[in-house]
């Protein structure tokens, strides 16, 4: 398995736009790197008439559709999106351990049977995935964006933070006051760890796996990190974070990956955690919008590359607006020339004008180029 992926590896095409990785690794680059969060979706028309009315996972699970999904926003916007980002999701994890998660149309995800008693937990969860087998589908599905890509610029895989796919697989849904995993972590402590701890192993086996099918770049969503306070977020998120940021690469040289492979982690709201992100073990460190740029390069100071951060609101602004905002943001990240990745603060939604995105990215270009 590993020889042919190998041999597979070695015939993709040549990579024509190697600025994000270049910039990830903290080389200085001629302009920073630019790419969205959610790119690939639903306020892209191309995006509803390829998905057609089928079912979310279904699209994920189909490589040619999921390609294409990926590929739409680096066609629009050529020339101004600097990668693209496998279009999955963070909930296959759950699904690879045994969890059924459907996608309600407008609603976001649902879980049918969530985890809420120790029983749940054994009776539910699968903690022997062989990821290989359960997850063939999104390995399918990159090493077909790349050829697809056809080197034009490099390509993410991705996954769920720990801390977040627990909340999911215990909430079954999105949450407002997170009533059930925070009864979790606060009456079952060693259960949670030892989930989140299973959960750690099967991410590091899916983000390595992803680059032997053809990923050039990983990211980890802990999308559900701000919702921890700070001691919690030091027991419950972080050591998991750190461990995906130790063993993958441990577990990329045992499947022959020779290059190194930057790692960015996206913790939303954490913002008492920036130092010890910094130091985590990541080559990036990706900000919300509530970061003000100057402070967490301060934070930084020059260790790792940060990504971020542009309030997502502000692409319903006037053009005026959105170019201002840019330029206040690229210079707040010390004018884009090392360190920085250009990106929004989270994802786009669907209400999102093109046009708007359009505007947005040529701003960094021209802003990011000075
Ligand atoms: C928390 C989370 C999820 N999924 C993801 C996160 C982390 C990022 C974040 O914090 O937003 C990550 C994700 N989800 C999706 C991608 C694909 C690639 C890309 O970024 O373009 C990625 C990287 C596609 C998607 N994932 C989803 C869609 C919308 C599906 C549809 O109805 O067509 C897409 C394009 C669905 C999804 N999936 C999830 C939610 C909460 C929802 C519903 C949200 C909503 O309604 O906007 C879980």
């Amino acid at each position: 398995m590993t020889t042919t992926t190998q041999v597979s590896r070695k015939s993709f095409p040549a990579l024509k736009n190697d600025l994000i990785l270049r910039c990830a690794k903290g080389e200085k680059v001629e302009r920073p790197p630019c790419w969205i969060m959610r790119q690939a979706g639903r306020y892209l028309p191309e995006y509803h008439e390829v998905k057609d009315g089928r079912d979310f996972f279904e699209c994920c699970r189909n490589p040619e559709i999921a390609s294409e999904l990926t590929i739409q926003p680096i066609r629009r916007y050529k020339n101004l999106i600097d990668a693209a980002i496998i279009f999955s999701d963070i909930l296959v994890i759950p699904q690879a351990m045994g969890m059924e998660v459907v996608m309600l149309e407008g609603k976001g995800p649902h879980f049918p049977n969530p985890l809420r008693t120790e029983e749940d937990a054994i009776e539910i969860l699968n903690y022997k995935v062989d990821v290989l087998q359960s997850l063939d589908w999104a390995f399918k599905a990159i090493t077909m964006t790349r050829y697809r890509l056809d080197g034009e610029v490099p390509l993410f895989g991705f996954c769920g933070g720990p801390y977040t796919l627990l909340t999911y697989m215990i909430e079954g849904g999105g949450s407002k006051i997170f009533r059930f995993v925070k009864e979790w972590i606060n009456s079952k402590p060693e259960l949670s760890h030892r989930i989140l701890d299973k959960i750690s192993d099967v991410a590091i086996e899916f983000l390595s796996q992803q680059v032997v099918a053809g990923a050039q770049i990983l990211q980890v969503f802990e999308s559900w990190g701000g919702e921890l306070g700070s001691s919690d977020f030091d027991e419950f998120s972080l050591p998991y974070l750190k461990k995906i940021a130790t063993k993958v690469p441990i577990r990329l040289q045992e499947l022959g990956i020779k290059e190194k492979i930057p790692m960015i982690v996206f913790s939303k709201g954490s913002w008492y955690a920036l130092d010890k992100l910094c130091n985590s073990g990541y080559d990036c460190v990706s900000l919300d919008w509530l970061w003000d740029p100057k402070e967490a390069v301060k934070i930084n100071n020059g260790r790792i590359t940060l990504q971020g951060n542009l309030d997502p609101g502000v692409i319903y602004g006037t053009d005026e607006i959105i170019k201002s905002k840019v330029a206040k943001m690229i210079s707040g990240f010390g004018g884009g020339k090392q360190h920085y990745i250009v990106n929004l603060g989270h994802g786009t939604h669907p209400f999102m004008d093109t046009e708007k995105i359009r505007v947005f990215l040529e701003e960094c270009h021209k802003i990011g180029s000075q």
